[in-house]
């Protein structure tokens, strides 16, 4: 396909999210299923289109004066491929199925209006609601903040170190451009390919298959070596999900001591069988009831709790969710935060730590609910967070602190990572 019929696909993928209201990579899937003849690259350069609009739709439209998706692909272009309205013109000159656009001259003069002009939340980029929430996280810095949340994500990769080393991953390693991470001791970055780009196929490569590495966002990494699991611990992972910071903790404790997965919905811990198959991990049990949580009771080192969370840090993955997310949805994310760390609390013994986590960057999620839970447990005090980064990460860069200095904050601006906040109690002894 040349790329007129990409960004006539791409219009219709975006069409059709718009009337059905459903998760991008089923209607990708369904234009795929009913369009055979389009290759893997005419796919991959279609779902970065559809992607690179939902990141910044609401400055596209305001721009082009018009939401319609021809005119927000044709802004993305523009915008966040590089072209002029020149060479756009250019490209697609010829081309019989390419949809008809303004003129080179019409689309300079939209285009080069000034962003400025235009209301907070759309230079942000971010659901309007969520304006007061940016700035309370970030002060000054929040507009660049919102808009780093709106680019593309690279592909980060966590060496897994019960069974290789971070250089000898990094020669085999087909994936152009991989360099090491800057904060976290074992991961890789893989640039986000640009414009049509594919991202490289990590997880086809025979590395992966023998457990050399998992892919792991480098904040996520963070959030799991600032957890600070020490070999021969006991260690519960509250909230484990497939698994992605057990396996990280199963490194640091070097496959000694014991990790407790559990997660109330025992599904989602199933991906973790095979994980830890292939990962060489030894030392992780998998709780799937609650009733199997009762005998740890007051008894684990160390508690992590990566809680249930709108999210937000992960918009450059899931451009769909910003648009979706509702004040609902973050009361509602916000009570199974409260429940969770007083549920995962009383499993700390005297002495032992807990850390709590979340994958937004919004305070109502973080340092809100981290405080309320301080005032609910006075037998918990709060670890102090840059002594946290500088002893396990570093003392080269500043921590990335969170307004209140409480906990620390991730975010693509700041740690060119997913959007992550930490903050983590002693229980007193
Ligand atoms: C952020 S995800 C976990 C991701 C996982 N730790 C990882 O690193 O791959 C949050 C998890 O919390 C679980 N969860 C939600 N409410 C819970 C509760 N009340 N108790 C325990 N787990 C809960 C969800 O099922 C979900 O799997």
């Amino acid at each position: 396909m040349r790329l007129g019929g990409r960004i006539q696909a791409a219009a219709e993928v975006l069409a059709d999210l718009a009337a059905r209201h459903r998760p991008v990579p089923d209607a990708l899937r369904d234009w795929g299923t009913s369009h055979r003849f389009a290759g893997s690259g005419d796919r991959a350069a279609i779902s970065n289109l559809v992607l690179d609009v939902l990141r910044m739709k609401a400055s596209h439209a305001w721009l082009m004066d018009d939401e319609a998706p021809l005119s927000l692909v044709t802004a993305s272009l523009l915008r966040q491929w590089d072209f002029s309205p020149e060479s756009l013109a250019g490209e697609l000159g010829g081309d019989k199925f390419a949809p008809e656009l303004k003129s080179p001259e019409d689309l300079a003069t939209l285009i080069g209006k000034d962003l400025g002009d235009a209301p907070e939340h759309i230079q942000a980029d971010i659901p309007e609601w969520t304006v007061g929430h940016f700035k309370a996280a970030f002060g000054e810095t929040w507009l660049a903040e919102a808009q780093a949340l709106a680019g593309r994500a690279p592909l980060d990769l966590r060496v897994n170190t019960l069974k290789a080393g971070r250089e000898k991953v990094l020669r085999g390693l087909q994936a152009p451009g991989a360099h090491e991470t800057r904060f976290a001791p074992d991961g890789i970055r893989v640039p986000a390919p640009e414009g049509p780009r594919r991202q490289a196929a990590a997880t086809s490569e025979v590395a992966f298959a023998k457990g050399w590495f998992e892919v792991q966002d480098e904040g996520s990494q963070l959030a799991a070596l600032l957890t600070g699991a020490q070999p021969g611990e006991q260690v519960l992972d509250y909230c484990a999900g497939g698994g992605g910071k057990t396996l990280a903790m199963a490194a640091s404790m070097e496959n000694s001591g014991q990790i407790h997965a559990y997660d109330s919905d025992r599904r989602r811990l199933a991906p973790m069988v095979e994980r830890l198959k292939r990962g060489g991990v030894r030392n992780v049990q998998l709780i799937e009831a609650a009733e199997g949580l009762s005998p740890l009771k007051g008894r684990m080192d160390r508690v992590l709790i990566d809680a249930p969370c709108t999210g937000t840090g992960t918009w450059r993955r899931r451009p769909d969710a910003k648009w979706r997310l509702s004040e609902d949805n973050l009361a509602s994310r916000m009570a199974d935060q409260d429940e969770v760390l007083d549920k995962a609390a009383a499993f700390v013994k005297p002495g032992g730590v807990l850390a709590y986590v979340t994958c937004s960057v919004l305070p109502q999620e973080n340092t809100d609910r981290t405080a309320a839970f301080l005032t609910r447990n006075p037998g918990f005090e709060t670890l102090e967070a840059a002594r946290l980064w500088s002893d396990k990460v570093g003392a080269e860069t500043n921590a990335p602190l969170a307004a209140d200095k409480t906990g620390l904050l991730l975010s693509p601006a700041r740690t060119e990572t997913d959007g992550f906040f930490l903050s983590v109690f002693k229980r007193r002894a």
